[in-house]
């Protein structure tokens, strides 16, 4: 075979094999049966080895990197990752309320999400292939963990469509494999994790990717940072979409007009928390409308648009929330 021909089967092969393990891992839908998707990642594999000159960053067989890196580069965030504020009662939220009412002048909606209690992830594609993973740092400067961001399985690394976009989400551990692995450090001696925040966090900080791959990370993605490009006017909108372009979102939101049915949904949530398979520590109230949070602006460390309601931690759980809801 020559190496034109070779390059047109390896685009091919590159483009189905990463779509397949999309689905496979992101919707719990696969395309194909596992033996083709087999036989399809060992066709790429010779085809590699014959042609080596042909492999590229974004082939399934480079997902997870060689070498184990001295330190982290760092990047710096064109766009700042902002932190949140955060209330702690009822009467603080309809404060924020309040404060958006007169900032715009009527009743708004709003995106209402989950917290999830996890560290905070910035994406970057080109072209539609993911060219960087990194963290929040302090906001301005995180760290490039692309290599690690490669290994976690519900990350795409190619769009449907060949455009440069940022988004950024939650990585967290899933909390039953937060107990196996610290099950397993136990048996080994190590130390273990405080918390699957804390096990996340180590985990995707991680010089080895090798040593991320094995720690079964996951997502939630929440923010497209220029909502335009997926032709989005609400963060609503925004959520649908980056789930339709093959990003793992969480579908416990809804949208509430004037805090109608937040209690009704904290409640539900404080109740639920120990129940769902990942951590979350509350629930985020975002301005629904994207062009109105441009409008509200942000302060130096937080959104105006948009504020963070923390549960009580989980043990305080029932003294506090007589104290918040009588
Ligand atoms: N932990 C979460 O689940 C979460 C965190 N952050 C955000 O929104 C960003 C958007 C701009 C500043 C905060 N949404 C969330 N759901």
């Amino acid at each position: 075979m020559d190496q034109q021909s070779a390059q047109q089967e390896l685009q091919q092969l590159r483009s189905q094999l990463n779509q397949e393990r999309t689905a496979y891992y992101t919707n719990d839908a696969p395309l194909v049966e596992d033996h083709v998707y087999d036989q399809r990642y060992e066709r790429l594999l010779a085809l590699e080895k014959q042609f080596p000159q042909l492999v590229t960053p974004n082939s399934p067989s480079q997902l997870v990197g060689g070498q184990v890196l001295p330190e982290f580069s760092k990047v710096s965030h064109e766009i700042p990752m902002l932190s949140m504020g955060d209330v702690f009662s009822w009467q603080e939220l309809e404060e924020f309320n309040q404060r958006i009412k007169k900032a715009v002048g009527h009743a708004v909606d709003y995106c209402v999400e989950l917290k999830i209690d996890g560290l905070a992830l910035s994406l970057v594609y080109q072209q539609g292939h993911l060219q960087q993973g990194s963290t929040r740092g302090d906001g301005q400067i995180g760290e490039d963990v692309t290599k690690n961001v490669r290994t976690i399985k519900n990350i795409p690394v190619d769009l449907p469509q060949k455009v440069d976009l940022e988004v950024r989400g939650e990585c967290f551990m899933p909390k039953e494999s937060f107990q196996k692995l610290n099950n397993q450090r136990e048996q080994d001696g190590e130390n273990v994790f405080a918390n699957p925040r804390n096990a996340a966090a180590g985990s995707l900080r991680q010089l080895n990717a090798h040593v991320t791959q094995a720690r079964d990370l996951s997502t939630f993605i929440y923010t497209v940072v220029e909502p335009a490009v997926l032709g989005v006017t609400t963060q609503a909108q925004a959520l649908e979409k980056m789930q339709a372009w093959g990003f793992h979102t969480n579908v416990d939101y809804f949208v509430s007009h004037d805090l109608e049915g937040l209690q009704e949904f904290i409640e539900k949530y404080q109740t639920l928390r120990n129940d769902l398979p990942y951590g979350i520590d509350g629930i985020v109230l975002k301005v629904n409308d994207l062009a109105l949070q441009q409008q509200l602006g942000n302060t130096v460390k937080v959104p105006r648009w948009e504020i963070a309601y923390k549960f009580p931690p989980e043990e305080a759980q029932t003294k506090i929330k007589e104290i918040v809801w009588t």
